[in-house]
């Protein structure tokens, strides 16, 4: 009998092609996503070198982080720089026959969003990207991470890789989640809990009756942040939720391919008794919802908190690093989170810009408005999202609200396109990062989840979504 394997082993073994004596291996690549930053000296290097694109088929193309989430942007980008990009990535598709989704077609959106949403990305898979939230697509039981522009260009050339294998890390969420306590609060307090070096060196498998209670949508939001916990990449054990959110979508297996592919894909799990060179485990029950208070994603509190005391840190730097986070959020230790004022609510990205985070948001928004200090905006994630989004009339809630309803794409998520931050602002946001400078010079980010965020938007302040009526 061969050793228990876990499922980043299962899945790492059955796509080495090569392995050196130090341990380094060549990796098979299945699927290549691509976006107009990471790229076109990707592009570049192959035109040099007289190259192809080895696999045009497993590769896919999509603009999102340049594009101007305007109603206006099918008039043309006006940002001379986002269109050098975007026109870039257009001519590179076209020139090595990758398929590409432009701004203007309704498949458009942000990569890890789309992704998914074609059935381009199948459990069992390694997927890169020349982006770090490449850990999303993790939640399919793919082993899927970020890679720089000089590894974009290789998996372009040979449809391979270069890489040494983690270490293994399993971090369990036991018992059911609490009413109001979302996918986006379980990660932000895992981050919490191991910081953000936490994973540096191992993949992350999420296991425990919470996660696999959770939708795929939620499932996305937990893979997506493994990244701000320092680890290459985050796995759930694909199931039943799994099957049934690929099945019917456009580049799924059909048929008898379909059968094969579950076959396989029910194999995806952890072996019992295999070993995991670290383990964390949390207690659902125990969660409540989060909003960060400080400059690294691991600077969260509960809602019901209050921005902590840097003082109260034994180590030197750290407390420093703490002082100076507070001092660029203009906040200090003692106050209620539910008595921080926001300025701005950004809900999208690649961690909560999904249909069932646009759902959620509805629900805490339908009938009211946005309080008269806040701005608000709402950026699905892609044009499917958007689609969909109007066919349930959540766009109505929105708008009628007070929202602005925009265009797909990454927007105030970071600060590339003219969604930003204006020096000294405060957002509630739905996404991943809020170091100095992300959504705009001297904006001040508090990660939460959609619900909360949108609760924000219409009290003006933090508000505890579990007293929401
Ligand atoms: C622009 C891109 C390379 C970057 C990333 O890799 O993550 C961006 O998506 C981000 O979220 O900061
Ligand atoms: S939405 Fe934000 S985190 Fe996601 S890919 Fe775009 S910029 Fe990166």
């Amino acid at each position: 009998m061969s050793a228990p394997r876990t499922l980043y082993d299962k899945i790492w073994d059955d796509h080495v092609v090569s392995e050196d004596e130090n341990g380094t291996c060549l990796l098979y690549i299945d699927r290549h996503l691509v976006h107009e930053v990471t790229s076109p000296q990707a592009f570049e290097g192959l035109r040099m070198a007289g190259r192809k694109v080895r696999a045009p088929e497993k590769t896919l193309a999509v603009v999102d982080h340049n594009v101007p989430t305007t109603a206006d942007r099918h008039e043309g980008i006006k940002n001379e720089e986002s269109r050098i990009q975007v026109e870039a990535l257009a001519q590179n598709a076209k020139d090595f026959g990758v398929e590409y989704y432009s701004e203007k077609d309704v498949r458009q959106g942000i990569v890890h969003i789309v992704g998914p949403e074609q059935g381009f990305t199948l459990p069992g898979m390694t997927i890169v990207c020349g982006d770090s939230h490449t850990s999303t697509h993790g939640a399919f039981g793919a082993l899927a991470h970020g890679i720089g522009t000089s590894e974009v260009e290789h998996v372009l050339a040979t449809q391979t890789l270069v890489q040494k294998k983690a270490k293994n890390m399993l971090v369990r969420v036991d018992g059911q989640l609490p009413p109001g306590v979302t996918a986006k609060d379980v990660i932000l307090a895992i981050i919490g809990e191991i910081g953000t070096a936490g994973g540096t060196g191992h993949v992350i498998e999420f296991a425990g009756e919470a996660i696999r209670s959770l939708s795929m949508e939620g499932r996305m939001t937990v893979c997506n942040m493994t990244i701000e916990g320092g680890a290459r990449a985050g796995l759930i054990a694909p199931d039943e939720t799994t099957f049934a959110y690929i099945k019917d979508k456009p580049r799924a297996p059909k048929g008898k391919a379909w059968d094969m592919a579950l076959d396989y894909w029910k194999t995806l799990k952890t072996d019992e008794g295999a070993h995991f060179d670290k383990v964390v485990v949390l207690d659902a029950a125990n969660l409540p919802p989060i909003v960060s208070w400080g400059s690294s994603p691991e600077d969260v509190v509960s809602v019901q908190g209050v921005v902590p005391n840097p003082d109260d840190i034994r180590d030197e730097t750290k407390r420093t690093s703490k002082w100076r986070a507070l001092d660029y959020m203009g906040l200090k230790p003692g106050t209620k989170i539910t008595d921080i004022a926001v300025d701005r609510v950004f809900i999208g990205s690649c961690t909560n810009g999904r249909i069932e985070d646009l759902r959620a948001a509805a629900k805490v928004v339908e009938g009211r408005k946005v309080a008269s200090t806040v701005n608000a905006m709402i950026v699905p994630g892609s044009g499917i999202v958007k689609e969909q989004a109007e066919a349930e009339g959540l766009d109505k809630i929105f708008k009628e609200a007070g929202f602005e309803w925009r265009e797909p794409g990454c927007s105030m998520c970071l600060a590339m396109n003219d969604d930003r931050l204006k020096p000294g602002e405060r957002c509630a946001s739905t996404s991943n990062r809020n170091f100095e400078g992300r959504q705009g010079y001297k904006g001040r980010t508090h990660l939460v989840s959609p619900a909360m965020a949108a609760a924000a938007a219409i009290a003006g302040h933090f508000v505890d979504i579990r007293e929401w009526k």
